[in-house]
């Protein structure tokens, strides 16, 4: 499968590129950075620390898209929206590990998805899409008078909170307790807050030094805690996740697919 990455120089970019380069079955078709990157021209397997692969970075998607399989984009949402677009036009997968994105977003997401294949997913790992499973099993099961907290910290450079994968696992709580996460969700405390109110499911974010990703979500009942947890020890699992996915998107239809898909785990 020939397969481009998009914001290569970024820290999954450079990891997607050592993924790609290892696989079987997968070669790194071209390498994008975005206009005036001072990495254009440069050779993506030096910037990924694994010798020359004879493919230079440019900024210049669609040439590189048309004769290409699949994109692999970790970048940021309007760069996404924009690569959608031209791997729509492309007919090619669109494998999405951005976060961060908005409601309106998302729509446009989900109209490409109409002509493309795109998967997309908060987290690509295994075990944080098995850990969601286990949490919507666990809310469904609680009653209200279990508080549902998500806790989540990351390394300081993260711009975006609560992360993809909170908001992952928030949502597969509010599956499981049958409520609408935009109903129930508090991202925010500060100041005179009030009692908490029953049904809410909470995040709280920490940031800080150079932490991949951890996450627990609490259920907080009377007298007695629950705490599932998951912690990312090396990015490699997102970008095993996202080469995975898009093997599995090779031969399916248009559609908006997510990790549960693609690792059998759909309910
Ligand atoms: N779903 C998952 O499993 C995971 C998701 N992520 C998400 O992936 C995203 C990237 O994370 P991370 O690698 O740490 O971030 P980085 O900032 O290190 O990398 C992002 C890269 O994308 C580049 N970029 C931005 N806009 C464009 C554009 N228009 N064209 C080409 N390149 C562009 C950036 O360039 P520049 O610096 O010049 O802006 C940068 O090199 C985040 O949203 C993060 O939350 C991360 C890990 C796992
Ligand atoms: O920005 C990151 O680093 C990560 N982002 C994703 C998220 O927002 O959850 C996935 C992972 O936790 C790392």
């Amino acid at each position: 499968m020939k397969l481009v990455v998009v914001g290569a120089e970024g820290r999954m970019g450079r990891m997607l590129i050592r993924a790609v380069a290892e696989a079987k079955g997968c070669t790194l078709h071209g390498a994008i950075e975005r206009p005036g990157s001072a990495a254009l021209g440069k050779d993506a397997g030096l910037l990924a620390g694994i010798g020359e692969l004879g493919v230079p970075v440019t900024d210049d998607p669609l040439s590189l898209f048309v004769a290409a399989d699949g994109v692999l984009d970790f970048t940021a949402p309007a760069a996404t929206l924009a690569f959608a677009d031209l791997a729509a036009q492309a007919r090619i997968v669109h494998v999405i590990g951005t976060t961060g994105f908005s409601e309106d977003d998302l729509k446009r997401l989900t109209a490409a998805s109409y002509h493309a294949r795109i998967v997309r997913s908060g987290n690509m790992s295994l075990g944080v899409n098995l850990l969601a499973g286990l949490v919507r099993q666990v809310a469904a099961t609680l009653g209200e008078e279990f508080d549902i907290e998500v806790l989540e910290m990351h390394h300081r450079m993260k711009v975006d909170a609560p992360s993809g994968t909170a908001l992952l696992l928030g949502e597969a709580a509010a599956e499981g307790r049958q409520v609408a996460l935009a109903e129930t969700r508090v991202s925010t405390r500060d100041g005179h807050t009030g009692a908490r109110r029953p049904g809410d499911i909470g995040f709280a974010t920490l940031r800080g030094g150079s932490v991949v990703g951890d996450h627990s979500v609490i259920f907080a009942g009377p007298s007695e805690r629950i705490t599932l947890s998951h912690h990312a020890e090396d990015r490699a699992i997102f970008a095993r996740g996202a080469l995975k996915a898009a093997q599995w998107a090779f031969d399916k239809p248009p559609g908006l697919y997510g990790m549960d898909d693609v690792l059998g785990l759909a309910r």
